[in-house]
């Protein structure tokens, strides 16, 4: 999908549940991408750790290709990595849609989402809840979607940070109108509609779907709680 499209598509949607696949059977990756299909789900999204930015390892391209060839979801692609400036290009001809970096892990925002959207893909800057908002702040205009972290990142099924609120309320304050909020750990039955009036429009969701056997149900209900039903 071209950045345009993808991030048009988002602004106009609603709110959009994004599962991230941390929680999920990676022994059954195609198994569980059409069980989240079939369970409503428009977007995938992939946090990308190297043990170093965060104390936790994950995957890196190989698995975003392979995603790629399962399915034509737009990946939002969550990088807490270091130096993720040499690694923009990689991912995408790996097939991310929306790449995301850390304002921890990055000294100057601007030129990398600037390369990030070069490449055409959607740019993201992502702030951890420890972090002061001010370099964060002076990246928004150079970002298609602020990813407002509420937990420290690192580890799915963290417990929903309340700063993330006031920081989202902020963010729809003070920058541009089509920039995307996007909120991510844990959010549940239980966050969700507090975090949607706060602002943000993209919900990250990983032990709430992936802790259910029911992956529609869970869907249904976290999507009509941010939609405020
Ligand atoms: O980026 C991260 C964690 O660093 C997230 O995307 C989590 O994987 C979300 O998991 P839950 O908090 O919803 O369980
Ligand atoms: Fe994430």
């Amino acid at each position: 999908m071209t950045r345009r499209l993808c991030l048009e598509t988002w602004q106009h949607a609603g709110p959009v549940v994004l599962p991230s696949l941390l929680l999920c059977d990676f022994g059954n990756l195609e198994r569980e991408v059409r069980r989240l299909e079939e369970a409503g789900v428009k977007a995938l999204h992939l946090d990308v750790m190297d043990g170093v930015f965060v104390p936790n390892l994950t995957y890196g391209m190989p698995i975003v290709e392979g995603l790629r060839r399962l399915t034509d979801m737009p990946l939002d692609v969550h990088l807490m990595i270091q130096r993720p400036e040499k690694y923009l290009r990689q991912f995408h001809s790996a097939g991310a849609d929306v790449l995301t970096v850390h304002i921890e892990a990055v000294e100057d925002a601007q030129a990398i989402l600037g390369q990030i959207r070069d490449l055409d893909m959607g740019a993201g800057i992502a702030i951890n809840p420890s972090t002061p908002m001010t370099r964060f702040e002076a990246a928004l205009p150079y970002a298609d979607l602020a990813l407002v972290m509420s937990v420290e990142a690192g580890f799915g099924g963290q417990s929903f940070h309340e700063i993330a609120l006031e920081r989202m309320a902020h963010v729809r304050r003070v920058a541009q109108k089509n920039l995307l909020i996007e909120v991510d750990g844990g959010i549940n039955t239980k966050t969700i509609a507090r975090a949607s009036s706060a602002g943000a429009t993209l919900f990250v969701v990983g032990s709430a779907i992936f802790g259910q056997s029911d992956y529609g149900t869970a869907v249904s209900e976290l999507s009509a709680l941010a939609k405020g039903v």
